[in-house]
């Protein structure tokens, strides 16, 4: 239930992704004053000036690629001009998922009844029908109507405050629908290449915990990983509301995943170790992208776009599948996904994937999945624009284009070293200008332009139809692209040569133009991006000042971009560090908390036996923190098995895995204040309660809805005012320190009221001198004081709002 707060940096990351574009209310000194689609007059000088919503090279390049039949397109860029609905889902792995399901069938799906409804909506809120369980959820107020309109802010603040507890994430519908296609299991390892800011990752959490009993982990795991340093802290944030000891955060480069792979002597060594290698039983494959499929929510998009955007991400695309594809288990699958309508970045992507894992790797029908959600089959034909050409076959690009339009970006492949015939002679991409007058410059007689001699259309063999395009108009949402692959055999050898080739390719410093420049940017528009940062009020971010140290990423050294097998020392490494900096280091990584095996006994031991956590609940190698300094800890996480095995694996390796974040934060040292005259140093946290809670059998206390309402409200309570004069005798029978007190469940036998499931709701305290104190922030008070209202009293509790943070 617990959260963290968030550092400064994060909080500015937060402001400027806040920036509502539909918003703008000044002229964009980018704009080109003769622009046409500047709407705004001269008369006014500074008038609300809308996005020009119109593109004619969008329009010409998307009706050319066939995105939509010629009678569709009317409808299709009509819906792509309207603001997105907001939508979000319901985190149905949260003790509370099937009130809040309720709470907006029976509560909101009425009262908001007879709001303003756009769009051809009838309904204000409806399930997604195509999302299992009714857990997601479409609204049909934009975020800018419920900010303003004064009946929706009811509805407004419920999903704030669920957002922020981690009951809700506020998702696009179509980011949704990866994950589900992904088909994972408890059990399942997971790997999420470029996970932040981490809404998927979230689902994949979701899943992964979903059937999970009280006290105890899933089998499973994900690692979430992301290049981006800053990101990966909004990846953090995200996923710390979920509490789990499953997941573990990187921060690499996903072309490069460090594989983890143990040498066979090692092997020896260590018998008992139970994995030598990071395989993943799913990935996936959320790549960066030019991300035109969100232009209903990022409308400066409009004026940006080009088709080259997608054209400079394809080869970054394609190394990051065959990256993913090599880190799956064999009958493992992976989804490929994007943001963009762009077939280069889709279905060209998939091709070439597929033509380079030479059938060991298959594309899965999944058209009788999901029924409900309205999507159309991938595209058998596309083609590549350049410098206002189109060209259909690799054939038909000129020698100087071709180390920016690859061979891989058409349907048939191909390859320009095939085009040299077999006595050395240059194809017909010989790069001579041609003169008006049909000569070339030096006097000889000119070949032609190969894309004047344009090819026949290429279609693709491969069962591409297998891939879905989600379009907005279908139903109301964002676009996106999704193929759902599966390893079927170990990839051919050859790949690790095309890989490199492709590297070179990829970063080669070709001349671009500044299309081509652009196509580099990488789309950081995603919608959860904006999702997190609106649901996150100033309000919030100061309340939980605190906190920050824990949502502390070390700023990352610049490190190499292609990551050196062997670890340098770290005598060498701490030599270049200045004397008086403290810096930190994770094996080969600067800049970065260590991550440690917590293993100090006494400490241990002092903990297990001040709150009797029986031997059941294993502590030994499950316990890490992020300092070197045993002395100093001052917060203990905990890990699930799956993650210890990976955690143990990387050392193993020489910490191939930069890792920013792992575990659940379990016990936090006292502060000097506090503690002074407890006699265990480490207080339980509120996110670790729930885990560990069935195995304890001291430090305990059981209060009527009454006595836990008053806690929750008063937040400090004296022994002698409970209205339950037992609870104020057993509190002050406890041992000074943390303890917990339970939620009694009414009218049961004391033993059923008393026993610990997924149902159990208890929060931390301080049992001081006199009194109990709350030991959770005022948001989780205020909903647990919520929900509790609506189970004590579900006409009472729905309406009234709870101020708790007095
Ligand atoms: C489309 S967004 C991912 C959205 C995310 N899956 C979610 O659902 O919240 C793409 C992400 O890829 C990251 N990225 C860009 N290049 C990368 C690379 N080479 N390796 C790993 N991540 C990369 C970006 O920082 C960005 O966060």
């Amino acid at each position: 239930m617990g959260r963290g707060g968030k550092s400064r940096t994060q909080r500015k990351h937060f402001r400027q992704s806040r920036e509502n574009v539909w918003k703008r209310s000044k002229i964009d000194p980018n704009s080109n004053p003769n622009d046409e689609n500047r709407t705004q007059t001269n008369s006014n000088p500074n008038p609300w000036t809308p996005f020009a919503t119109e593109n004619p090279s969008f329009d010409h390049y998307y009706k050319e690629q066939h995105i939509v039949n010629e009678q569709e397109w009317e409808q299709f860029v009509t819906v792509l001009r309207t603001s997105l609905p907001a939508s979000f889902r319901i985190n149905s792995s949260t003790q509370f998922a099937d009130d809040i399901r309720s709470q907006l069938e029976n509560d909101f799906a009425h009262s908001l009844r007879d709001e303003v409804a756009e769009g051809g909506e009838t309904e204000a809120i409806r399930p997604l029908p195509w999302y299992p369980g009714n857990f997601a959820w479409h609204s049909n107020f934009s975020r800018m109507q419920l900010r303003k309109n004064q009946t929706l802010a009811r509805f407004h603040e419920f999903l704030k405050l669920e957002n922020e507890i981690g009951n809700i994430t506020r998702q696009e519908a179509v980011s949704m629908v990866p994950p589900l296609f992904l088909d994972v299991h408890s059990d399942h390892f997971v790997l999420d290449m470029c996970a932040a800011p981490g809404s998927k990752t979230f689902q994949l959490l979701e899943t992964i915990h979903q059937s999970t009993k009280a006290g105890s982990l899933p089998d499973g795991m994900v690692i979430a990983n992301d290049l981006d340093v800053q990101r990966c802290n909004l990846l953090i944030h995200q996923t710390k509301r979920m509490c789990t000891a499953n997941l573990i955060v990187t921060n690499h480069e996903a072309q490069n995943f460090p594989g983890c792979r143990l040498n066979r002597n090692r092997e020896r060594i260590e018998p008992d170790r139970h994995i030598d290698q990071l395989l993943f039983d799913r990935v996936l494959c959320d790549v960066p992208c030019s991300g035109d499929g969100t232009l209903r929510k990022a409308p400066d998009l409009w004026r940006k776009w080009n088709s080259g955007m997608g054209q400079g991400l394809h080869s970054l695309q394609v190394l990051i599948a065959m990256r993913g594809l090599s880190l799956l288990k064999i009958g493992g699958r992976m989804v490929y996904s994007t943001c963009s309508m762009n077939p280069i970045e889709n279905e060209a992507v998939v091709a070439e994937v597929l033509r380079r894992c030479g059938g060991s790797v298959e594309l899965v029908d999944v058209s009788s999945e999901l029924p409900q959600l309205i999507r159309r089959p991938g595209l058998k034909s596309w083609k590549v624009y350049d410098k206002g050409t189109w060209l259909v076959s690799c054939k038909d690009v000129p020698k100087f284009r071709r180390s920016v339009i690859l061979p891989g970006m058409f349907p048939s492949g191909g390859s320009y070293q095939d085009l040299v015939d077999s006595n050395g002679n240059a194809d017909m991409g010989e790069d001579i200008s041609v003169c008006p007058n049909g000569h070339s410059e030096d006097g000889l007689q000119a070949v032609e332009n190969p894309a004047n001699h344009q090819s026949a259309e290429e279609f693709t063999d491969f069962p591409i139809e297998h891939c879905m395009r989600i379009v907005p108009h279908d139903q109301n949402t964002g676009a996106f692209f999704i193929a759902v692959l599966q390893k079927v055999a170990p990839l051919p050898a050859i790949q690790e040569k095309s890989k490199m080739e492709i590297v070179e390719q990829y970063v080669e410093p070709v001349n671009q133009s500044p299309e081509d420049g652009q196509a580099l940017q990488i789309n950081s528009s995603e919608s959860a991006l904006e999702e997190i940062s609106n649901a996150v009020s100033e309000e919030n971010v100061n309340a939980n000042e605190k906190n920050t140290e824990d949502l502390e990423v070390s700023p990352a050294e610049e490190q190499d971009s292609k990551e050196t097998k062997e670890p340098p020392s770290i005598e060498n490494v701490e030599k270049k560090v200045p004397a008086k900096r403290k810096l930190q280091i994770q094996g080969k990584w600067r800049g970065v908390d260590p991550v440690v095996f917590f293993k100090d006994e006494a400490i241990i031991n002092s903990i297990r036996a001040f709150y009797g956590i029986s031997e059941q609940f294993p502590l030994d190698g499950h316990l890490v923190t992020r300092n070197n300094d045993a002395g100093h800890v001052k917060r203990i996480y905990y890990v699930s098995k799956s993650v210890k095995d990976v955690v143990k694996l990387n050392f193993s390796v020489g910490q191939q895995l930069k890792i920013t974040s792992v575990g659940l934060k379990m016990f936090e040292r006292q502060s000097a204040r506090e503690g002074s005259d407890a006699p265990c140093a480490f207080r339980i946290s509120s996110e670790g309660l729930p885990l560990i809670l069935p195995y304890m059998t001291k430090q305990i206390l059981h209060a009527s809805p009454e006595d836990f309402k008053r806690l929750l409200q008063d937040k400090d309570v004296k022994f002698a005012d409970f209205a339950d004069p037992e609870l104020g005798e057993k509190a002050a029978n406890l041992m000074p320190g943390c303890c917990v007190v339970i939620l009694d469940r009414g009218n049961r036998s004391a033993t059923e009221s008393h026993k610990v499931d997924e149902s159990t709701i208890a929060i931390g305290c301080w049992r001081g001198r006199a009194r109990l104190t709350v030991m959770v922030t005022a948001m989780d008070c205020q909903e647990l004081l919520q929900r509790l209202l609506i189970r004590l009293d579900p006409e009472k509790g729905s309406s009234v709002p709870v101020d708790c943070s007095s």
